[in-house]
């Protein structure tokens, strides 16, 4: 899909909630993105990890690909690996249409970012949560999304830490037009507090996954506790 289409449909209210696959049923993964789909979910995040900028190891342009494969839905990439700039180009050949790369992974995100766009996807910043938003101040004007982590990267199922709320919030008043996620804990009790700090993108993983398919139950009551929080 076109850069400003995926843009303008992400933006579209209610608040997205993405599925983040990291703890779907990997030997049914075809199954499980129709399974989600199905549910309504309206973009995937797929969770690339290098096992040395976070102490896990995921997966990789294969199982982009067979997402892709699987979905016509947006996918983004949440690239948690120590060497961004060698990985952009086979991610968004793979398929990726939001590709986020870490400010703490890079001297200078800005070229990485650049790049992204030139490819014609969507460029987005993570900050973990010591990370504070004055540290991608230089790069805002390049993102079209910022990740602001709730928990530290490498794992599902951990607490949500609530100083990312305080980054989302300074984020919007910086700058209305940039899509805001936020990802790490976001459950039922967590996720109306992330869009009334102004999340638009919400990646829930155990929330989504700890139950049985089919999903949809879930993602609805997701999404409408998401958009209580814009009220
Ligand atoms: O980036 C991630 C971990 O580093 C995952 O996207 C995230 O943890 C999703 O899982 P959960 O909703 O269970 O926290
Ligand atoms: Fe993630």
């Amino acid at each position: 899909m076109p850069r400003r289409r995926i843009l303008d449909e992400l933006r579209n209210p209610p608040p997205v909630v993405l599925p983040s696959l990291l703890l779907c049923d990997f030997g049914n993964l075809a199954a499980e993105v129709k399974a989600v789909e199905a549910a309504g979910a309206r973009a995937f995040h797929l969770d690339v990890m290098d096992g040395n900028f976070v102490p896990n190891i995921t997966y990789g342009m294969p199982i982009v690909e067979a997402v892709r494969r699987a979905s016509d839905l947006p996918i983004d990439v949440h690239m948690m690996v120590s060497k961004p700039a060698a990985f952009v180009d086979e991610i968004i050949d793979a398929g990726a249409d939001i590709v986020t790369i870490h400010a703490e992974a890079t001297d200078d995100p800005r070229p990485i970012l650049e790049q992204i766009r030139k490819r014609g996807a969507l460029a987005s910043l993570a900050i973990n949560p010591p990370t504070p938003v004055e540290a991608i101040a230089d790069a805002l004007p390049l993102c079209d999304m910022v990740l602001c982590m709730s928990v530290m990267p490498g794992f599902g199922a951990q607490q949500f830490e609530a100083v990312a709320l305080d980054k989302l919030r300074a984020l919007r008043s910086l700058r209305s037009d940039l899509l805001l996620e936020i990802d790490g804990g976001v459950n039922a009790s967590t996720i109306a507090q992330c869009t009334a700090a102004g999340a638009q993108m919400l990646v829930v993983g155990s929330a989504i996954f700890k139950k049985p398919a089919p999903y949809a139950d879930s993602l609805a009551e997701l999404t409408r506790l998401a958009a209580s929080g814009t009220q």
